[in-house]
């Protein structure tokens, strides 16, 4: 079976969307000045209210290991999207959190996270060429650009482990329950 993690939870009411449609990862942004950004006591309210099965993941870039580890009773993943050191992802998992580093398509490298995402964007629903992407090794997450329309497309090309939409499950910036419900379905259909 496809994983799916619903990345980009910013209102009490995308907790409610998520414990409806129960992806196996939720995630929210904890990157200062972009529009999902949830701040402390918000990421607090949100672990409290999101079902306590589902692992929340926190979306951070080029921050450093002590503003990341803020957070760790909050998040049980941390998500980095920038440039971080493999020193920085060292600090972070020996204080207890698993690290998912994102890299782009065109520049893959071996890490020592727990596992890999490649990405072309951030937040931003930009895709990539992927019939002509060649992964370093078997793929973790896909990201970048996924939507119901899109989805199945790309498992069937990529066959990645986990599939992390944020975007493409809005509508006019704000989540919408029927693209959540319908990428969930998309992700489970495949066996
Ligand atoms: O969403 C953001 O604002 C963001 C900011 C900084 C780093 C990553 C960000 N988003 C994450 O990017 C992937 C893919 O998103 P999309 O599906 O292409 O919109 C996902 O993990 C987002 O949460």
């Amino acid at each position: 079976m496809t994983l799916i993690k619903l990345c980009g939870n910013f209102r009490l009411q995308d907790i409610d969307y998520l414990n409806e449609v129960r992806p196996d990862l939720a995630g929210i942004i904890l990157v200062p000045h972009k529009r999902r950004l949830v701040s402390l006591a918000l990421a607090q309210k949100i672990r409290s209210q999101l079902d306590a099965k589902i692992p929340l993941v926190g979306v951070f870039l080029n921050q450093d290991a002590d503003e990341i580890l803020k957070y760790r009773e909050i998040i049980q993943i941390v998500q980095l999207h920038g440039n971080e050191s493999e020193r920085e992802i060292s600090k972070i998992q020996q204080a207890g959190l698993p690290v998912i580093k994102v890299m782009k398509p065109d520049h893959q490298y071996k890490t020592q996270a727990m596992c890999r995402m490649i990405d072309a964007g951030a937040g931003t629903g930009k895709t990539f060429d992927w019939e002509n992407f060649q992964p370093l090794e078997s793929l973790d997450f896909l990201a970048g650009g996924l939507t119901p329309d899109n989805l199945q497309q790309a498992i069937s090309l990529l066959k990645p482990k986990v599939v992390d939409i944020s975007s493409g499950t809005e509508c006019n910036g704000i989540k919408n329950l029927e693209k959540m419900r319908e990428v969930v379905r998309i992700a489970r259909s495949n066996k």
